[in-house]
């Protein structure tokens, strides 16, 4: 074995500050068995390392939230907050400017190609373009690299790598190895921005389960409901808010917690039609609760859910809102044939907002991932026509089993919602998220809020398998309150509602990532499971060894989900499939971001917004690839997700640099793969996945 690389180029000094992970309170070294216990990664003594200095925290940028700014620091001085309008000024100023050639002309080479002539957003000065446009990046255009045309044409970050112009202008063919669906078409946009999508299946579906407002306003319904409701009066112990503003609104885009949106490129070159919505019309809410039988019977209707306000379930509310009746399990709610969809003994790469993009998703199928699912995309958002939502739902080619992700608070949302993806998009399955945990999505009464409402999970389950053919998957936490566990007694429900698929990932929204994932109660789940719901269970998957373990302990689980383990070290496919624990070299492991990289360039631009956007979502990834520790370096193997990686040496400068949990590092790591950042770049990852008990959605 290689010794531990003493010099580290230009790696920060490493300076104690204080004890070792790898030593106790007197100094002597811990054994493997002691360092597993504390959950710190067990790496062979000889290749730690004292943890490196960093600057102070007193600029916010501590260890909790690494950051990497490449120029020099920003004076104190608060940042001038600008007006929407002033902001958009100035995006209108920096297209026209020099730097932002109209993409026409960068495809074609010609100025008198754009038929927008002077009304165009772009410049059209080629000589200005081309004065100040940097050297080109190393390495090829992965356009040309993979037989195609570059749409970026001069434009491109690789252009010297064209072989001639009129390749590079040429029209794609039709006959592409690897290619992306699903994207919005432009007279669809425009529909859904004049809220005038006719979407049949779902009207007749909610009119089917007395879920239809039709003729009646919305606030007309609240009246009625609340004039009969004895506990309303109550709604604002629930919201907080009182009940005036009753009228539901789903969140927007100014709510989505996705900040930095993909951009589909696709839609936005050279498009003279704005790229963003007018102002949206509100989506009409259906917003019954639904009046069921045993919500009537015991008096529980509650209307606190429509509020527009923040909603935080209470422990009794969410005890109580647990009724099924044995109708709700006879009832024949769901007519139509379902297509199926066999997840059995499959491995499932879990959604996963921001880091599993497309790219990601592409490099995990080149790994062995056999299913994907496409991140978290907002119903009401896709409803509005919002070109960043609809990027969420694209699919790559490689991805032969594909299902996107929605999240909703309504089941009018979500019936319509599923109907417009079944219409518009190629996917195999939808699943509808009800574990997010994020305030924003729960304060709106989606994601993990409906693990206390199981009458309005059942009505979403129920619009929305109902609409479509297309099978609809559930993906829940264990229940929303620590210690009050609840799937248990909904499993069965789920299946009878229409669901085909449910994932439980096994915690509840309280506890966030604060302990392992309760496995056991998985297992109790999935064998209270009708035979026609598949059951996936989903925590904390890091090994073959943790896959065969609940396989085994638990056959009737049709298959597991991976999320971080799969962020951490997407070989981790491989290695299921090849029973074996990969010592993977950082040789392999930099080839496996140069896929990244290419697949990143071909999907959000080889030209530098391209270049940028792919780097911005590589250092986002790489914000969690640290974490892994090569098995060379292992007293005991395999590594738990739950470890913490002590400071360490690798195997060489490379394996070092990998295995830094500093931003700035992540940074370099992009440099050699993107070229130089530019001008006053700062980065500080979305997810800040060295803080293990944070929030992450699902
Ligand atoms: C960065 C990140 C993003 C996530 N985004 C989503 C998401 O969009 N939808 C979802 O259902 N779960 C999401 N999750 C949760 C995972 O899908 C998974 O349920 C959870 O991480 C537990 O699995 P694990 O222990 O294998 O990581 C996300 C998790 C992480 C770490």
């Amino acid at each position: 074995m290689a010794e531990p690389t003493a010099e580290l180029g230009k790696l920060p000094a490493p300076e104690a500050t204080g004890e070792a992970p790898a030593s106790n309170a007197n100094g002597a070294h811990r054994t493997p068995e002691e360092l597993v216990a504390k959950a710190i990664a067990p790496v062979k003594s000889e290749f730690l390392r004292p943890p490196p200095v960093r600057p102070s925290c007193s600029s916010g940028q501590g260890e909790d939230a690494p950051e990497a700014k490449a120029s020099a620091p920003q004076s104190g001085l608060v940042k001038e907050k600008k007006s929407k309008r002033q902001l958009k000024r100035e995006r209108q100023q920096e297209k026209k400017s020099a730097l932002n050639l109209c993409p026409e002309i960068a495809k074609t080479g010609d100025i008198s190609s754009c038929r927008y002539k002077d009304k165009c957003r772009f410049s059209h000065d080629l000589e200005a373009f081309n004065t100040q446009k940097p050297a080109d990046l190393e390495g090829e255009c992965p356009f040309i690299g993979a037989g195609e045309p570059c749409p970026f044409g001069l434009a491109c970050r690789f252009s010297g790598t064209h072989k001639d112009a009129a390749a590079s202008a040429a029209t794609p063919s039709s006959h592409k190895k690897s290619f992306e669906m699903n994207s919005l078409k432009k007279d669809v946009q425009r529909l859904l921005w004049k809220n005038k999508m006719r979407l049949p299946k779902s009207e007749a579906r909610l009119k089917t389960l007395g879920l239809s407002v039709h003729n009646k306003s919305v606030k007309k319904i609240l009246e009625e409901v609340e004039s009969k409701e004895p506990d309303s009066k109550d709604c604002s112990v629930a919201n907080g808010n009182g009940c005036k503003d009753a009228v539901p609104s789903e969140m927007t885009s100014k709510d989505h917690p996705q900040e930095v949106a993909e951009e589909d490129s696709a839609v936005t070159v050279n498009d003279a039609v704005a790229d963003e919505p007018p102002p949206p019309k509100k989506q009409k809410n259906v917003l019954e609760e639904e009046n069921s039988t045993s919500e009537a019977k015991n008096g529980t209707h509650t209307l606190q859910s429509a509020s527009k306000e923040s909603y935080t379930p209470t422990e009794q509310e969410a005890s109580t809102d647990n009724l099924m009746t044995e109708n709700d399990r006879s009832l024949k709610l769901h007519p139509r044939e379902k297509k199926l969809i066999d997840l059995r003994d499959k491995l499932y790469l879990a959604p996963l907002t921001t880091v599993g993009n497309l790219p990601f998703r592409r490099v995990c199928k080149s790994l062995g991932a056999d299913v994907t699912c496409g991140e978290m995309a907002m119903g009401t958002n896709l409803l509005q026509g919002q070109a960043s939502e609809w990027a969420l739902l694209r699919r790559h080619s490689s991805e032969d089993i594909f299902g996107v992700q929605i999240c909703g608070a309504y089941p009018d949302t979500v019936a319509r919602t599923v109907e417009l993806i079944d219409q518009e998009c190629t996917v195999d399955f939808i699943d509808i998220n009800m574990g997010c945990p994020i305030d924003l999505v729960v304060n709106k009464g989606a994601g993990s809020a409906l693990l206390t409402k199981p009458m309005r999970m059942k009505a979403i389950i129920e619009a929305a398998s109902g609409t479509v053919d297309t099978p609809i998957a559930v993906k829940v936490r264990t229940g929303y309150f620590e210690g009050k566990n609840r799937i248990d007694s909904l499993i069965a429900d789920i299946g009878y509602w229409g669901g085909s698929a449910v994932t439980i990932h096994g915690r509840s929204r309280q506890q966030r990532y604060s302990k392992l994932a309760d496995w056991d109660y998985i297992y109790q789940c999935a064998a209270r499971a009708p035979d026609s719901l598949q059951v996936l269970g989903n925590g904390d998957i890091f090994s073959y060894v943790d896959w065969n373990k609940h396989k085994s302990d638990c056959p009737s689980l049709s298959t597991c989900m991976i999320a971080r383990g799969a962020l951490l070290k997407p070989w981790l496919f491989t290695e299921i499939k090849e029973q074996r624990h990969w010592d993977i070299t950082s040789g392999e492991r930099l080839n496996i971001l140069k896929d990244y990289v290419r697949f990143g360039l071909e999907h959000w631009g080889s030209d530098k917004k391209g270049v940028e956007t792919t780097r911005h979502f590589l250092l986002e990834w790489l914000s969690y690839t640290f974490r892994y520790v090569p098995v060379g370096l292992l007293e005991v193997i395999p590594q738990q997700l739950n470890w913490r990686p002590p400071s360490y040496y690798g195997r060489n400068d490379l394996e070092t640099l990998m295995a830094s949990d500093s931003a700035a590092d992540w940074v370099r790591i992009s440099e050699m793969l993107l070229g130089k950042v530019p001008d006053g770049f700062t980065f500080a990852p979305k997810h800040k996945s060295n803080a293990y008990d944070r929030a992450e959605n699902g």
